[in-house]
C-alpha cells in the first residue's frame, strides 16, 4: 500500500494496526514521494537534503552521523560523540517516536481559537497529560521535542512523571551562550539519569490569525459552518492573516525532518509533544495523506500515537489507548524487551 492509510481518522479509538509506508523515510525519497506537500516546502527539502546529502558525496551514513553531532541537542546533557553515534547507528534497527498533543487547555475549556497564543492547561488537561504518561509509561524515551508553548511543554513533563524509566526531562536552554552554558551538568551519572527536552517553535500550533481569542461557535454563526470548517481544516486555505496547514507544515515538517528523522535514524527513542494542526502536517507526512485525507484528521487532546521507524520506514502502531496495552499494540520485539527489563528492574 503506497499512498493509503488504514484510517486517516486517528481519534482515540484508532487502535487498529497498521500499515508499513512504502516511502523509505529520508528526504530524499520525497522526490519520487506521493505526499502532497506545498512546492515550497518540497523545495526546502529538496534544498536541504542536497545541503545535507548529496553534497557530501553521496555517503549517506557519514552525512547523517554528521547531521545528528551538528543538531540543536548537541547538548551538555547528552552529545553523542561521532564514535558513539556509529555505534548506536550499527546496533540499532528500530527506534520509537511517540507523538501527543497537549491537553486541555483553558481556551480549549473556553472554545476559543488559539493558535500561537500561549495558554496553561486546566486540571483537566493536566489529568490527561498524566493518563497519557501511562499509557506510554513502558515505551522508552531518549529525546523529547516540545513546541516553545506551555500547554505542549506542561504535557510533555507531566506525562514524563508516569515514565517507568524515571529520568528527568531536561530543558534545554539554547538562547544564548549563557544559557548554554549555566545550564551545564557535571556528573556523567547525572546526564545518564536525563533526558533532554528540546523546545521549538518551529512545532508550535499554527498561528490562526484574526480568529486567535475568537469563539468557535460565535465564529460559526457569524462566518457559516462551511467557511469555518475552510479554515480549520482545509490544507491550503489560511484563517485571516494567519497560516493554513500547508503553511505550517512548512515549518514542522521541515524541522522533523531536519532535526528529528536523523536522532531516529540513529536508534533514538523520541516523544514530541505538540498541537493539533503542527502534528496535522506530520502526520499527514509520515503517513503520506493526501490534502483530501487531512480534511478528516483530527487529533484528541493528550492522545499519545506511536510510531515504529525501522529500517528507513515509519510504521504506525495506532493509538496506545485501550484496555490492555498489548492488545492495543503489538509490542515489537525491542520493545517487549525493553518492557521485560523494566519489570525485572521493579521487582
Ligand atoms: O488553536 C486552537 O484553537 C486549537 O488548538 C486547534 O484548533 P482547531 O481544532 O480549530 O484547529
Amino acid at each position: 500500500m503506497d499512498a493509503a492509510v488504514c484510517n486517516p481518522s486517528l481519534g482515540p479509538s484508532s487502535s487498529s494496526s497498521c500499515y508499513v509506508s512504502s516511502r523509505p523515510s529520508f528526504c530524499p525519497d520525497l522526490r519520487r514521494s506521493s505526499v502532497r506537500l506545498s512546492s515550497e516546502v518540497f523545495k526546502v527539502k529538496i534544498g536541504r537534503l542536497e545541503r545535507s546529502l548529496c553534497r557530501s558525496s553521496g555517503n549517506k551514513l557519514s552525512a547523517v552521523i554528521a547531521s545528528a553531532s551538528q543538531t540543536s541537542v548537541s547538548d551538555p546533557i547528552s552529545t553523542p560523540s561521532r564514535n558513539d553515534l556509529s555505534d548506536s547507528l550499527k546496533k540499532s534497527n528500530e527506534a520509537s517516536l511517540i507523538l501527543i498533543r497537549h491537553g486541555e487547555s483553558l481556551w480549549n475549556e473556553k472554545n476559543l481559537f488559539t493558535g500561537s497564543v500561549d495558554v496553561p492547561l486546566t486540571k483537566k488537561g493536566v489529568e490527561e497529560a498524566i493518563q497519557a504518561g501511562k499509557r506510554i509509561s513502558n515505551i522508552p524515551v531518549d529525546m523529547i521535542y516540545t513546541s516553545s508553548l506551555i500547554r505542549a511543554q506542561m504535557t510533555a513533563m507531566l506525562a514524563m512523571t508516569e515514565h517507568r524509566q524515571q529520568k528527568v526531562p531536561i530543558i534545554l536552554h539554547d538562547e544564548n551562550e549563557r544559557a548554554r552554558t549555566w545550564g551545564r551538568i557535571f556528573s556523567e551519572e547525572t546526564k545518564k539519569q536525563s533526558i533532554p527536552v528540546v523546545t521549538a517553535w518551529q512545532l508550535n500550533e499554527r498561528m490562526y490569525g484574526e480568529l486567535q481569542g475568537l469563539n468557535k461557535q460565535e465564529t460559526v454563526e457569524r462566518y457559516g459552518k462551511e467557511q469555518v470548517h475552510e479554515w480549520r481544516r482545509s490544507y491550503d486555505i489560511p484563517p485571516p492573516n494567519g497560516e493554513s496547514l500547508a503553511m505550517c507544515a512548512q515549518r514542522a515538517v521541515t524541522y522533523f525532518c531536519d532535526e528529528i528523522e536523523p536522532q531516529l535514524f540513529i536508534g533514538k527513542n523520541v516523544m514530541i509533544a505538540a498541537h493539533g494542526n503542527s502534528l496535522r502536517s506530520i502526520i499527514m507526512y509520515l503517513d503520506k495523506l493526501t490534502t483530501q485525507e487531512v480534511i478528516s484528521l483530527e487529533l484528541s487532546t493528550g492522545v499519545p500515537l506511536l510510531y515504529i521507524f525501522k529500517e528507513g520506514r515509519f510504521v504506525r502502531r495506532g493509538s496506545p489507548v485501550g484496555p490492555t496495552e498489548a492488545g492495543v499494540y503489538a509490542y515489537t520485539g525491542k520493545l517487549a524487551q525493553y518492557r521485560q527489563k523494566l519489570d525485572e528492574m521493579s521487582h
